[in-house]
């Protein structure tokens, strides 16, 4: 060895290493790069050259320090251990952390808890600190969700993070300091304990949830809390003081500012060369394992080193002018992250944090962004270095990025938002949260470990299109940061009061299911097609049904008691295609033969759609008899009267065939008043019908006459029909209005009430300070459920979509099977789309259209998007492609909201010549004269207008197997593909 003593420099000291370290370091590089230095009892390495050869041999440079703070402090973590045991660790770590993640599950997260904190930082005004009021939140809480710390708050990360590291750094012994840090080291333990436990059940994209699913090594406990207080440690101040630096940096140098402002790429490279300029991580410490020389200093085994990161940043023999905050310069690898086997596994995660989202968007909402004048920015640390204060101010608010016009309605502070209920209402009303508060914590709540309430349990199993909405909900809680806390239950497990103190709104959305009672003698005998339709759903609370008789009376001419007729008279071959268990049909409907459908109303007021009533008399098998209809007109202006007509018609030919499996008897204007129970087991069923008295001799008799509050209702359904209890607690769907509306409407009242919460919130009535309930030790997320859905689905029988587990044990079990772990789809596209611009109109009731819009949107290379609601058919821009994705309702109609654009449309004299369309109907080919007429209109309306249709006409049959976003993927194809053909031959103008 030829290296000299090393030179001691015990000029140093800690304060002005805190202060200002770079002076010094520029001297001590300019003397050679490593130095003994007394007060802080360690060699500093300061060169580039010497702290990169550090970082490449760790057989020399042993990361495992003897005695290490960190250690004390945090566990003996993956950061103080040399491979082999090291890489088994961080091996461990990394699913979370890696690029794709970040891009598929992390950038979304980042993008909504930056909004959210950005609206604290602006509700707090001129002057708030762009650090503690934004970038500590921000980066603590993005940090809480990627290590799955569903039980702890992002204060709590501040805490634990600040109070580790002062420990990490306690070289003066302190011992509150260590108190301070002792006290976190429990906590983050406890937390993380209650966490194994909850994620073995509850598994997600976390950290945590990663490590429990690495097949072939288990990390014993011990490691993973170390590695856990060392992620905590440094994973929260590295981004936190990135961004604030960066930030700092661009509001000192506006001309750089302007450039990344109009060259977005440059993000990046400012968070590059701001973390070259002054390291968030300044210094970490390594043990020599053997003697060595290094930087032409002798060292020997067992030195104690301090790599300083903060120096090596800028060595003037590697950059000019390294003191200078400068984009343009030339690119080198700077060591911010480190280099060799301990590189930075958070790096990708920072990058997106910091330059993708965190500083676009404070310079695009903050006009003017700056330190105010009056308090002056600081700077300090040398083992960490990041803004302590950074005072700002703005000139005003920028616009938010507007993805459809007319949906976002808040960009104030997001309140926490609890929905209790997932059925349609409840999660008709998490979208409209979202859209109104995009930043908006929201937890949906479910008493069952299943979601979506009626479409699973109530809508007939052979009705699968109007299950479909579904696919929209999915979205909520795969894509949207909706969560889905299943298997908990309002009373049973959380009071309300608890969940009014943990969150700024709650929304109760529970329903109703209790069947409604008839109010006649011998009402006790019948049975609720409520009970029965779960029953068949299989609903898991719902005790198992006597099997039904021969002769059955259904009281009731609304949807659900035509639902009931149906499902008893249809046999095996007309479920095909549904989710109904044919052991569970058989054994409640096998014997059925006749149905009495009994309403009181005549055909033209009776309840139900018309089209149930001709998808009955199109049933297979089946034959009808029609008493008390009256002489029907026959001119077609009553769809139900057409329908009822339809019934008389296929009766005549299929009655006393031998075909004829079930004959449904349909009695209109009777009344029941009394039920009496006969000698042979069987019910007399007096009906008052115009003909005179009537006595039905039935085996079993159902009640559908709607519905009733449920016993432990939280509150008297319909006594607050606005949706305000009062502020902060709203009430939605059946319990809001009573039992009415269909689910299309659920979406409508939804965003209403979400209107009136963002005024409570505009006027301060309601906050956005809550911290939410922590997750409880049963509950089930939506990877549990995806779970339940994959078993259900691989377990189908033929002909049918699901085989639904019928217990919440089973339902529980499968929750909590990870072989049932669905792989990823790739949701790429699949061919190539030339590159067209369009813009996306859609028309929706229930929002499969807009749903259908902006999955296209996200796919093309060029689109925008609009609700027809919003859209007067003169603004319809003749330079792009107009792409219509419409529904339809009522008897062939557009929806309600697009009605005014359909007549604007079709009123007399306006010209579209120009215009160049496509149409692609959503509808549902039960509807068989209808069938997705609503779009038909629009594509006429427009052909009138002298706008030219390119490509094919599309269509999606709701109740089909296909979804929806797939078949108009095909169909844009074809259209765009035709419509480059176009451009191409046709010459410019
Ligand atoms: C009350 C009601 C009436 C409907 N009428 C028709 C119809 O006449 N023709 C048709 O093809 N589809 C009809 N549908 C099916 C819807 O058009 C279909 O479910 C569509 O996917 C809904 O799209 P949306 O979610 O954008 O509203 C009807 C659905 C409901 C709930």
């Amino acid at each position: 060895m030829t290296g000299t003593t090393a030179p001691v420099a015990d000029w140093v000291t800690i304060p002005d290493l805190y202060r200002d370290p770079f002076p010094i370091y520029e001297r001590l590089r300019a003397e050679g790069g490593v130095h003994w230095v007394p007060s802080v009892n360690r060699y500093l390495v300061t060169s580039y050259a010497a702290v990169h050869e550090t970082e490449l041999d760790q057989g020399v440079f042993s990361a495992n320090e003897q005695g290490s703070l960190q250690i004390r402090a945090m566990g003996h973590s993956m950061l103080r251990r040399d491979d082999p045991e090291h890489y088994v660790e961080r091996k461990a770590w990394q699913p979370a952390l890696r690029p794709g993640a970040v891009k598929r599950v992390w950038t979304g997260k980042f993008r909504a808890n930056a909004e959210r904190y950005l609206a604290e930082l602006i509700e707090k005004g001129p002057g708030a600190d762009l650090v503690w009021d934004f970038a500590a939140p921000y980066a603590a809480e993005n940090l809480r969700q990627i290590i799955g710390l569903e039980n702890s708050t992002q204060e709590d990360l501040q805490r634990w993070s600040q109070t580790m590291i002062d420990a990490t750094g306690n070289y003066a012994d302190d011992p509150e300091v260590w108190r301070l840090g002792e006290q976190s080291y429990a906590e983050v333990d406890d937390a993380l304990d209650d966490m194994l436990r909850w994620h073995a059940t509850n598994p997600n994209d976390s950290l945590i949830s990663q490590l429990l699913r690495i097949p072939d090594y288990e990390m014993p406990l011990e490691r993973i809390r170390a590695n856990l207080k060392m992620t905590i440690g440094g994973g929260l101040n590295e981004p936190r003081d990135a961004l604030g630096v960066t930030a700092w940096a661009l509001m000192q140098n506006p001309e750089q500012l302007a450039a990344v402002r109009s060259d977005p790429a440059l993000w990046h490279t400012a968070f590059d060369e701001s973390i070259r300029w002054i390291a968030p991580i300044g210094m970490y410490s390594r043990q020599t394992t053997r003697a060595v020389d290094l930087g032409g200093v002798r060292l020997p085994a067992g030195a104690r080193l301090g790599i300083c990161i903060l120096s090596a940043n800028r060595d003037e023999t590697v950059w000019e002018q390294p003191d200078r905050f400068d984009l343009r310069r030339e690119v080198k690898p700077h060591l911010a992250f480190g280099k060799g086997v301990h590189v930075c596994l958070g790096a990708w995660v920072a990058r997106a944090e910091v330059a993708d989202v965190g500083l676009p968007l404070l310079f695009e909402r903050l006009r003017g962004l700056r330190v105010t004048g009056s308090q002056a920015a600081e700077v300090g640390g040398w083992v960490f270095r990041g803004m302590t204060k950074l005072p700002v101010t703005w000139d005003g608010l920028g616009e938010e990025a507007a993805p459809v016009a007319a949906t976002s309605v808040c960009a104030a502070p997001a309140p926490r938002i609890a929905i209790v209920g997932s059925g349609p209402a409840g999660c008709f009303t998490a979208q409209a949260a979202r859209r109104a508060f995009p930043s908006a914590p929201i937890d949906v709540f479910e008493d069952l470990p299943t979601p979506y309430g009626l479409l699973r349990s109530g809508v007939a199993g052979d009705h699968p299109g109007t299950k479909a909405v579904s696919r929209q909900f999915d979205r909520l809680f795969t894509q949207e940061g909706v969560a889905f806390r299943g298997n908990v239950s309002l009373g049973r497990d959380v009071a309300l009061p608890q969940l009014r103190a943990r969150y700024d709104a709650v929304v109760l959305a529970t329903g109703m299911h209790a069947d409604a009672r008839l109010d006649v003698p011998g009402s006790e005998y019948a049975r609720g097609a409520g009970a029965v339709t779960r029953y068949l759903n299989r609903h898991p609370d719902e005790p198992p049904q006597t099997p039904l008789g021969e002769h059955v009376a259904v009281i009731g001419h609304g949807n659900v008691a035509l639902d009931v007729a149906r499902l008893l008279a249809q046999d095996s071959a007309g479920l095909a295609g549904s989710d109904i268990d044919d052991a569970v049909h058989h054994q409640l409907a096998g014997s059925v033969r006749v149905v009495h459908l009994i309403g009181r109303s005549m055909p033209s007021e009776a309840k139900c759609d018309p089209v149930m009533v001709r998808e009955l008399a199109a049933l297979p098998g089946v034959a009808h008899v029609v008493h008390g209809a009256g002489v029907l007109p026959a001119d077609g202006r009553d769809a139900r009267v057409d329908a009822v007509r339809e019934l008389q018609a296929a009766t005549s030919g299929r009655e006393d065939t031998e075909h004829v499996r079930v004959r449904i008897e349909w009695w209109f204007g009777a009344r029941p008043h009394l039920i009496e129970q006969g000698d042979r087991g069987e019910y007399l069923m007096h009906l008052t019908h115009d003909d005179g008295a009537v006595r039905l001799r039935v085996t079993d008799v159902i009640t559908a006459i709607g519905f009733d509050a449920n016993a432990d209702s939280p509150v008297t359904p319909g006594a607050f029909p606005t949706g305000r209890i009062e502020a902060g607690l709203y009430v939605a769907g059946w319990l809001r209005k009573g039992p009415r509306g269909t689910i299309p409407d659920q979406r409508a009242d939804a965003r209403s009430l979400m209107q009136l919460l963002a005024d409570d919130v505009r006027v301060g009535a309601v906050g956005t300070a809550a911290n939410g309930l922590p997750a409880l030790p049963h509950e089930i997320g939506f990877t549990g459920w995806n779970r339940i859905d994959f078993t259900e689905r691989r377990d189908a029988a033929p002909d049918r979509t699901r085989l639904k587990l019928p217990t919440r044990g089973a339902l529980l079990e499968a929750a909590a099977d990870q072989s049932c772990d669905p792989v990823a789809a790739d949701a790429s596209w699949a061919q190539p789309v030339p590159s067209v611009p369009v813009s996306i109109y859609f028309g929706t009731e229930s929002g499969g259209a807009e749903l259908v819009a902006k999955d296209l949107a996200q796919l093309l290379p060029d689109a925008e998007v609009f609700d027809l609601a919003d859209v007067h058919p003169d603004r319809l821009r003749t330079d792009r492609l107009a792409l219509l994705v419409c529904a339809t309702y009522g008897d062939g109609e557009v929806p309600a909201a697009a009605r005014p654009f359909y007549e604007a449309l079709a009123a007399a004299g306006l010209r579209l010549d120009g215009l160049r369309y496509a149409v692609f109907g959503l509808g549902d080919r039960s509807y068989t004269r209808t069938y997705s007429r609503g779009s038909e209109l629009i594509d006429e309306a427009l052909a009138a207008c002298g706008a030219r249709r390119i490509g094919e006409y599309g269509r999606h049959d709701a109740a089909g197997p296909i979804d929806a976003t797939e078949a108009a993927q095909d169909w844009v194809a074809g259209v765009l593909t035709e419509a480059a053909a176009e451009l191409v031959h046709t010459p410019a103008q």
